[in-house]
């Protein structure tokens, strides 16, 4: 099926000012080694469907990063969760130690994952299901129905946030399936998480050239995440090129990361964005909470269909989101782990010596 555009001029001249406008210059740039003060692409969500649809495809496809306004999430859901999660972050060390005590998830402090990552913060991840975000609240605030029904709000906004920009995504990209991205965070079994990241002030001086981590560099291995944080800096956005970008902080938006699941699914029309979280130097400490849209486990993930032609070849096998977040979750958050899945990758158990 051929694409049919608008063809009139007033569209071609509102979609070459909105894509003028789309970079704004960010005002306060933190500069470390290869930092660049660029603007971050920002897409107003109110404006023209046709016309959000186009500029999110292209943000994904040149940077894999955006930032939104106008995204319809009140702002006293979004006050309500940080109050609660600052509420936990200000408890003393033996309490936090007791959230969530089971698995993968929980509080963590300065260990980030299984493999001696280490950052400068210290956190909570909790899996988005309801009620089990109803039975771990216990053991995260006093008030539990508080915490439970705060975070139960927060995690249903932002998920419908994100299915609509994944709806966009879609459309963008001329699928006849509007809901082939929406549909696998919305699944009652999605493997979906809720993170809450907290910095506080650095106590120690870094030494000179020497800028420490607050949360490595990495990419998310979901599909989309969603994330705000409250108005002190420090997340950094990789560009192509290899230089890194602030990202100033706007506690009333949210910012868009596109993860590795969506790149396969894309066939790689999309990056996947490599960002790190700076130490907190500021007086005052950092929190961001970062909503991970992910489908079920037993998900397949491979290039759509539509994607793939005999001029642009799957690049992937088919895999299940299972299989890649254990691959994931083997390894150091740094590493890269998506070639283990290209078509073009051969293991070493597959080799054999004639
Ligand atoms: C070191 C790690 C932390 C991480 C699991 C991993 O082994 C590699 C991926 C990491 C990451 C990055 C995005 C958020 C996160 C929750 C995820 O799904 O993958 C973290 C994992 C974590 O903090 O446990
Ligand atoms: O806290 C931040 O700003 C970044 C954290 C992050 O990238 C993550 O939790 O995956
Ligand atoms: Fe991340």
């Amino acid at each position: 099926m051929i694409p049919r555009l608008p063809s009139s001029n007033s569209y071609h001249h509102r979609l070459k000012s909105l894509r003028r406008n789309m970079v704004v210059q960010s005002p306060v740039p933190v500069r470390t080694k290869k930092t660049k003060a660029v603007g971050i692409p920002t897409l107003d969500l109110s404006l023209d469907r046709s016309i959000v649809s186009k500029l999110v495809v292209e943000a994904c496809e040149d940077y894999g990063f955006f930032k939104v306004t106008n995204h319809g999430v009140p702002m006293e859901i979004i006050s309500r969760l940080e109050d609660e999660g600052f509420r936990f972050f200000n408890k003393p060390a033996p309490d936090k130690q007791q959230a969530v005590p089971a698995g993968s998830f929980g509080y963590g402090s300065k260990n980030i994952g299984l493999h001696g990552d280490k950052g400068e913060l210290e956190y909570l991840l909790l899996p988005t299901n309801p009620c089990s975000i109803v039975q771990t609240s216990n053991t995260i605030s006093q008030e539990p129905k508080n915490f439970s029904s705060a975070a139960n709000e927060y995690i249903k906004a932002v998920r419908e946030l994100a299915s609509e920009i994944l709806d966009l995504v879609a459309e963008g990209l001329w699928l006849q399936d509007k809901y082939a991205f929406s549909k696998l965070i919305t699944d009652v079994e999605s493997d979906s998480i809720l993170r809450f990241n907290h910095y506080p002030p650095l106590s120690s001086t870094p030494c000179k050239d020497d800028v420490e981590v607050g949360f490595g560099e990495h990419s998310d291995p979901q599909i989309l995440t969603i994330f705000r944080s409250n108005d002190v800096g420090g997340l950094q956005i990789a560009l192509r090129d290899g230089f890194w970008i602030p990202v100033p902080p706007d506690p009333t938006q949210f910012f868009v990361i596109v993860g590795d699941a969506l790149r396969v699914l894309t066939n790689e029309r999309f990056r996947s964005a490599r960002h790190r979280a700076m130490a907190n130097s500021t007086e005052n400490s950092r929190m961001s909470i970062m909503y991970f849209g992910a489908p079920p486990l037993n998900t397949t993930i491979s290039p759509l269909p539509q994607l793939v032609s005999s001029e642009n070849p799957s690049l992937y096998k088919p895999f299940t989101w299972g299989d890649y977040k254990k691959a994931a979750y083997s390894l150091r958050l740094g590493d890269p782990r998506l070639h283990l899945f290209q078509a073009s990758f051969i293991s070493t158990n597959q080799i054999h010596i004639m």
